[in-house]
């Protein structure tokens, strides 16, 4: 997309000033707190009651989107933690009599116990290497045995019967009604505060490209299981709340029907947006409790024809398509005085790590023996070279010949087959892509990889999390980067795209923003896997201009794939070939270019 659409890009989104969060956040509470007040005064009592049960789902809701919506896990187990959460306290209500001191007790240890769990879960499901796959099996099995425990438990548990007439917080039922409304009100503030922060957007960043997370240094597998686990405490507490309102527990509650549910009201109200989840499920949780008495098959119909028409007509829920009513017609109004946000900030960094020289001694990276396999196929075999600091050393070689796969050995620890990988005088040893960074390695892959929903400052944010850290509570609207980063934004303009989603660029831009992005970690090792596919001439040119400079000012140690050997030549101090895995030769521009094993590889490859 040229500059001119960009721009007209955000005038058609009306960008507004960036008001304060928190501001809204209190105004929106506020007024949800008073209509929590005030609501049992004008509803009749069944009403009541049935909304304080809605509520309590709504919050379980609420979790799930942010597992699913945000993070992009989806559960099916969320219910397991509500039942335990509910179930410890029919248990201790049931077999130690109600006090307010177990009440509290209750919550402690509903929550702990659905922690635990969550955490044999998360250590299972977010390992480093699992697919999204394992979580959503593994959550989804959760559900079937905590119900089977529960079956099994005979009187203990109450078996299929499950735990009633147990005495618990006496409160009348409206004072329930403010106590899990105003908890609602708390907790979807939280979250909305939360995920509209700089480290909410970290959320959105490991849903939509969680490799690139890793090879930014951060530890995805470490966020997922914490979000998961807070969420699981939500879910215990919602259980909690759940078995002193009813005063009943049942193996259904913590079945995966019931799991599979919290996802349907999560998929209509518009995943990803926290209002959706909640209203929606405060609304069909009401209607169901009003109409599926008096029509039994038909509200169950119902309600499974809005949700397949739902995800087939508006696969991003009910709320997105409300809230773009909203905005079309606030535009319609605010036509004559379209405001401008404010761009996104760049500053320039307090860089961590000084430039290294080659005077210092020590290679920036030495790569011996190694061996690449994949089953019986030897992909990489006896790998040995050095490179120094400030040298580009461009890997070239026919298809196939194992270059990305090096590529990837050295970024990450876990793959190579033998043999040893060091970075600036230190073993990568089995590091996984997340502590290769920590140690100076910065990869870009081949095709461009950046968060495509994220805008370009966010994407730089995320880039800069492992450094500088992300603010919890609030957009700071502001991006440290090292001179290096800023030198690319600037030469390729991005900086004036900062407030523009990724997915817009043109690819030229896309590329020169993964770069900065690798920049923006102050490697000392940069791998570069063909970063002038699809440019231009002009682009290729620039790209190969700010490399050189980067190896020369910076004193980086720039390994670069290429096929396209014109620029190899231009910008490389050296070349190493790869033929089927091994080195056939590693010399200078001239001496690759001169040589006729080189030009018989090629020639041999049919290229
Ligand atoms: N996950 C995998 N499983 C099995 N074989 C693989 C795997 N990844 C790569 N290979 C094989 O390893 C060999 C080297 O692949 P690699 O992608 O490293 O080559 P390359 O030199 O980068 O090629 P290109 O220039 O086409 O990108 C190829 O034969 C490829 O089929």
């Amino acid at each position: 997309m040229s500059d001119v659409n960009l721009k007209e890009w955000g005038k058609a989104h009306h960008l507004r000033p960036r008001a304060s969060p928190l501001t809204r956040m209190v105004v929106v509470a506020t007024i949800a707190l008073i209509g929590v007040g005030v609501t049992p005064f004008f509803i009749d009592a069944y009403s009541v009651n049935v909304l304080v049960r809605s509520m309590i789902y709504a919050s379980i809701a609420l979790s799930v989107d942010i597992l699913w919506g945000y993070l992009g896990v989806l559960t099916f187990g969320q219910s397991a933690f509500f039942a335990a959460g509910a179930y410890v306290t029919a248990l201790i209500f049931t077999y130690q009599g109600f006090s307010a001191e177990l009440a509290f007790a209750a919550l402690v240890v509903g929550i702990a116990v659905a922690v635990a769990m969550a955490g044999l879960v998360a250590f299972l499901a977010f390992w480093h290497g699992a697919t999204d796959l394992y979580a959503s099996v593994i959550t989804l099995v959760l559900p079937i045995v905590v119900t089977q425990l529960l079956f099994s438990g005979g009187t203990f548990t109450g078996s299929s019967s499950g735990l009633t007439g147990f005495e618990t917080v006496p409160l009348s039922i409206e004072a329930w009604f403010w106590v899990v409304g105003a908890w609602l009100v708390i907790l979807t503030s939280a979250a909305w505060l939360y995920t509209r922060s700089d480290a909410g957007q970290l959320l959105v960043a490991i849903r939509e490209n969680e490799q690139r997370c890793q090879y930014l240094g951060l530890n995805t597998s470490k966020i997922k299981a914490v979000i998961f686990l807070i969420c699981a405490g939500i879910g215990a507490i919602a259980g909690w709340m759940y078995a002193n309102y009813t005063m009943v527990v049942a193996p259904e509650i913590a079945g995966f029907v019931f799991g599979t549910e919290l996802l349907i009201w999560v998929a209509l109200g518009g995943r990803g947006t926290l209002f959706g989840p909640v209203i929606g499920t405060l609304i069909i949780d009401y209607a169901s409790a009003h109409l599926q008495g008096d029509f039994p098959f038909i509200w169950k119909l119902v309600i499974g024809v809005i949700f397949v028409s739902v995800i087939v007509a508006l696969p991003r829920g009910l709320l997105p398509v409300v809230s773009n009513s909203m905005n079309w017609l606030r535009r319609l109004v605010i036509t004559a005085h379209p405001k401008e946000r404010a761009p996104m900030q760049l500053r320039q960094a307090n860089e961590r790590s000084s430039t290294a020289t080659s005077e210092d001694g020590g290679a920036a990276l030495v790569v011996s023996g190694v061996e690449k396999r994949f089953g019986s196929l030897e992909v990489l075999s006896g790998i040995d070279f050095e490179a120094t600091y400030g040298e580009i050393v461009s890997l070239v070689g026919p298809n196939g010949a194992g270059k990305t796969t090096l590529m990837t050995c050295i970024a990450d620890g876990l793959k190579r087959s033998s043999g040893a990988i060091s970075v600036a005088g230190v073993d990568i040893g089995h590091r996984p892509p997340n502590q290769c960074v920590r140690l100076g390695v910065g990869r870009k892959f081949q095709m461009a990889n950046v968060f495509d929903t994220l805008t370009v400052g966010e994407c730089l944010q995320i880039a800069r999390a492992r450094l500088d850290g992300l603010s919890k509570w609030q957009k700071s609207g502001v991006c440290s980067l090292p001179q290096s980063a800023l030198h690319i934004i600037r030469a390729t303009g991005l900086d004036n795209d900062l407030d523009v989603p990724a997915q817009v660029l043109s690819h030229g831009k896309k590329q020169a923003l993964e770069l900065a992005m690798v920049l923006a970690l102050e490697p000392k090792v940069i791998l570069l896997d063909e970063p002038t596919a699809g440019l231009t001439k002009a682009e290729r040119t620039l790209i190969g201009t700010i490399l050189t400079e980067l190896a020369k000012t910076e004193q980086l140690c720039i390994l670069l794939v290429e096929h396209d050997l014109d620029f190899v030549r231009e910008i490389s101090s050296r070349v190493i070939v790869l033929h089927q895995g091994r080195i056939v030769l590693n010399g200078s521009v001239d001496e690759v270019v001169n040589s006729e094993l080189v030009k018989s590889v090629y020639a041999g490859s049919g290229h």
